[in-house]
């Protein structure tokens, strides 16, 4: 899977600078000393406006501020300075901020792409004779004069948005529009050391193509600018695209960036959608809001060598890493303990001192170090290969150093290679990953995200090298990608899912699916795809689609990949299908399961990679299946379905002599349809009498939860191994009983103290009650499964609370006995995750949302305003939730999505 690899502006801007435009450029010294970044922001600013849109005002300070909180209510716009000196407009944060969270997500109010539609029309009306593309020129878009330049792209859709503006034949709307988008664009900062004539050639080419008619509408002075805009706040995803943004210009960088641009490319790969900035690591209210505007590989090199590149930005850059870190970027050898740690241990200081075993390499070694980095800085060959063919002397370059990277990532650049390179690949990428932690001090970064994969990719000789990096993949996923993390298991989920309907599947993710497929099974891919459909979907195989056109998957080149993949099968039936059979798997999964790559795919991919979706239905080898749970509130709506889907999991995964997992189901009274549950899976269910508000029958269930978990199971099989209780899930609450005078109270004067006393009693005292008579059932059952991961729970207690509950949340008021005892619960909740942690219990709040239940059905209106759930749908989103928490979610709050709640 390709990571979301979009970089800021100049980075990329650089390179396509370099290559057209500052090559062409040539100021003189005392042009450069004479106009500086911020006389040229201020003295051309109005100026500029009125040469573009001579009738239109230029954006004051306040305005663009105003502009920038209402495309993100999460910034603030502040100015260092008084234009002449200090950084100018940077954005803070105005409330504190988690990892991952999306800060500003906007559309480019200009963009240009590689397909080049923009362009395309100014091409072959204006200057498509002159500037033809010839064949060798074919992929050198990076020259701003190519047909499909980006850059070129994104200059005409400036021109054309001018040209739009006074279009008689265009509608106000649209007219508006293109004013806005172009008052925001003269807002914008202008690349500060070149001044318009480091521009002149390129304008005076640009200019001399141009039709008389759109030569009409600009000037040579204009087009100038336009480019410094454009190199100054372009962003780009490689040399495809460049997208001019507005909130999105006014980070100001640092090399240790809390932020980062974030858009998971595979939501939308081609569009110009919303680009989306997310937090790098927790960031507090008030903090300066900043990006890397080098990126990764870009800006891991010297600190001199990041000085040189911001200097096109006219800036110093002060953060740590530039002023007072040990430069990573730069380590050798260390002459004293072999590490490849000793690096400056000031960015630029000739003092080298290792990391590793703190010392300071003596003046000679570390001369010779220099010397050395400086040879091979003068020399064109790639330092990694001549580090490799270094003679023992000459061995200084330590392998994280950025000479030697840049060679490697070039290399892992080029992709997969032959088998037998597979080993050599995985230290380069290891190498690779340990480099972007180094630099970056974060242990997760949205950079490795491709790297795992590849990573992946290169292991599938290595089960469980592989899984771990899948892993690994999946935690930066989620971490920094949530929504794609979702929407991705969401969809894949619907691939392996039997469901009633044949649907439709976006290319991107089965894409990505087939991907993993394709490498272990050639050109299979679609074949498979259509297998997999069909072990899944009693109705058929749905349509795949791809842009408009719906792929037919049965012809007989599919007919021909089934015989194929059928021969393959059988070859390795006899060792697999036994134990494929052992598992409950459909005779077509027993095919699919024997193939060897598809074995690979199926348990590395599926139960790994999308694990928190998958463990619960089709992965039987998780211990989720083997866990022992209790569902309190389980004769109706969530805590019935819950169980039932308990029940569903524990029976799928199969097992005998006491490893299958088993579900109590604790109600005031057994109810027909959970004894219905208990027939169905009568090894599994067993139906515990408890009442919440009645300290003893909490007390009594509590003794016979733990006989019937250590006494043989069904008076016969096998017990419950050790006692323990691996999942307690506490859905009885109230909302109103009209008996006992217990309403959803909209005015102080309908409250009851009666009625107040039993709700605490069943949505807060009794849930507590419950946690002190069961908790030692849930330390015996974390005890049994806790792992060596620390982050990993032993067992977890869930709670369903409900957003009313929040006092941080509360804007209406109302609801006075059911959002303060919500409240009481949540308060509980938190106390006992501190008393817990240390036994690895999780304990945490959950807000199911509006379910389909008698509870909900009472409240029409609720229901109308919010999105009703499938109570099925919804109690297996709950328990991806539960599965996912880690010890670090403990005390918390979240809703179905799996968001945080605030108290
Ligand atoms: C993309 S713009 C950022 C917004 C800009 N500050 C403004 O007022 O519009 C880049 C410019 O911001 C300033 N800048 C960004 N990061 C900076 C930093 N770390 N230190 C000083 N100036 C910085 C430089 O003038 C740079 O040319």
């Amino acid at each position: 899977m390709a990571s979301a690899e979009s970089v800021p502006s100049a980075a990329i801007l650089a390179r396509g600078r370099q290559r057209y435009l500052a090559a062409t450029a040539r100021p003189s010294p005392a042009q450069r000393h004479a106009t500086t970044a911020r006389d040229m922001r201020l003295d051309c600013g109005r100026a500029l406006l009125e040469m573009v849109l001579p009738q239109h005002q230029e954006l004051s300070f306040q305005e663009v501020s105003q502009m920038v909180e209402k495309i993100s209510s999460n910034l603030r716009l502040q100015m260092d300075g008084n234009g002449k000196e200090g950084k100018g407009r940077y954005l803070v944060a105005r409330c504190a901020l988690k990892a991952g969270e999306v800060i500003v997500s906007e559309r480019p109010i200009f963009e240009g792409n590689t397909d080049a539609q923009k362009s395309e029309k100014i091409y072959s009306e204006a200057f498509l004779e002159k500037l033809q593309a010839t064949p060798d020129m074919e992929d050198d878009v990076d020259d701003c004069f190519h047909p499909r330049s980006p850059l070129m792209d994104c200059v005409a859709a400036v021109l054309l948005s001018k040209q739009l503006v006074d279009e008689k034949s265009a509608s106000a709307d649209i007219r508006e529009k293109a004013v806005l988008n172009l008052q925001k664009f003269c807002s914008l900062c202008r690349s500060p050391v070149q001044s318009t004539t480091d521009y002149n050639e390129c304008v005076e080419d640009l200019w001399g193509a141009l039709k008389p008619e759109l030569q009409e509408i600009t000037s040579r002075e204009e087009l100038g600018h336009v480019l410094q805009i454009l190199s100054c706040n372009r962003f780009g995803h490689g040399g495809q695209s460049v997208q001019l943004m507005f909130a999105g210009s006014m980070f100001e960088h640092s090399c240790l960036p809390n932020c980062f641009l974030g858009t998971a490319c595979t939501a939308s790969p081609n569009a110009d959608g919303p680009q989306t900035y997310r937090a790098l690591r927790d960031i507090e209210e008030g903090e300066v809001l900043s990006i890397d505007y080098l990126n990764f590989p870009l800006g891991y090199c010297s600190m001199t060598a990041r000085a040189e590149a911001f200097q096109k930005w006219g800036f110093t850059c002060s953060c740590p890493r530039c002023v007072e870190l040990p430069e990573v970027e730069r380590s050798f050898n260390c002459a004293e303990c072999g590490e490849p740690d000793l690096c400056p241990c000031r960015p630029g200081s000739s003092v080298l001192q290792c990391l590793s075993c703190k010392k300071v390499a003596d003046a000679s070694y570390a001369a010779r170090c220099l010397e050395r980095e400086a040879q091979l800085q003068r020399e064109p060959a790639s330092p990694a290969r001549k580090v490799g063919e270094e003679s023992d002397d000459e061995n200084l370059l330590g392998h994280r150093h950025h000479l030697v990277v840049h060679a490697l990532w070039e290399d892992v650049e080029a992709g997969l290679p032959d088998s037998k390179e597979l080993p050599a690949f995985q230290q380069m990428l290891e190498v690779l990953i340990e480099s972007v932690s180094s630099a970056s001090r974060l242990e997760e970064h949205p950079a490795l995200l491709n790297l795992y994969h590849l990573a992946a990719l290169s292991t599938q000789d290595d089960l469980e090298t592989q899984k771990h990096y899948l892993q690994l993949e999946h935690r930066i996923m989620q971490r920094f990608f949530p929504e794609e993390a979702q929407r991705q298991d969401d969809e894949i989920m619907s691939l392996v899912k039997p469901t009633k309907e044949p649907t439709q599947l976006e290319t991107v993710t089965v894409g990505l699916f087939l991907e993993e497929i394709a490498y272990f099974m050639e050109d299979m891919e679609r074949d498979l795809w259509w297998l997999l459909r069909m072990a899944h979907q009693p109705a058929g195989p749905p349509e795949l689609i791809h842009g408009d056109e719906v792929i037919e998957p049965v012809d007989a080149a599919v007919e021909a990949a089934i015989q194929k993949l059928k021969e393959r099968a059988d070859k390795h039936a006899e060792e697999h299908v036994a134990q494929a059979g052992a598992q409950g798997l459909t005779a077509w999964e027993q095919h699919l399961t024997c193939s060897a790559g598809v074995a690979n795919f199926r348990q590395n991919v599926l139960e790994v990679r999308w694990t928190n979706l998958n463990t619960l239905t089709t992965d039987p080898m998780h211990p989720m299946h083997r866990m022992h749970s209790l569902v309190v509130g389980a004769s109706r709506g969530l805590g019935l379905a819950l169980t039932r889907h308990l029940a569903e999991v524990a029976h799928r995964a199969g097992g005998s002599g006491g490893s299958q997992g088993r579900v109590l189901a604790a109600a005031r009274r057994p109810v027909p349809a959970l004894e219905e549950v208990r027939r169905s899976f009568p090894d599994i269910v067993e139906i515990l009498e408890l009442d919440v508000t009645d300290p003893d029958s909490v007390s009594s269930a509590a003794s016979r939860a733990k006989e019937l978990l250590e006494s043989p199971r069904g008076g016969g099989g096998g017990g419950g191994g050790r006692g323990g209780l691996h999942l307690l899930c506490h859905t009885a609450g109230l909302l109103q009983d009209k008996d006992r005078g217990v309403i959803p109270e909209n005015h102080l004067q309908k409250v009851e103290a009666n009625a107040l006393a039993y709700s605490f009693a069943v949505n807060a005292i009794g849930p507590l009650l419950v946690l002190k008579h069961f908790s030692p059932l849930l330390k015996a059952g974390a005890t049994d499964q806790r792992t060596e991961d620390s982050d990993v729970p032993g067992a977890r207690a869930v709670f369903y609370s409900a957003r009313v509950g929040s006092i941080g949340d509360n804007a209406t008021g109302g609801w006075y006995s059911y959002r303060s005892s919500k409240a009481a619960l949540n308060q509980m909740v938190r106390c006992a995750s501190i008393e817990l942690r240390r036994h690895s219990v999780c304990c945490f709040a959950l807000h199911p949302g509006t379910v389909d239940t008698d509870l909900t059905r009472a409240f029409a209106r609720a229901r109308a305003k919010y999105k009703v759930q499938d109570v099925d749908e919804a109690v297996q989103k709950h328990l991806q939730i539960v599965e996912s928490r880690t010890m670090a979610d403990s005390g918390r709050f979240f809703d179905w999505q799996g968001k945080e709640v605030p108290w």
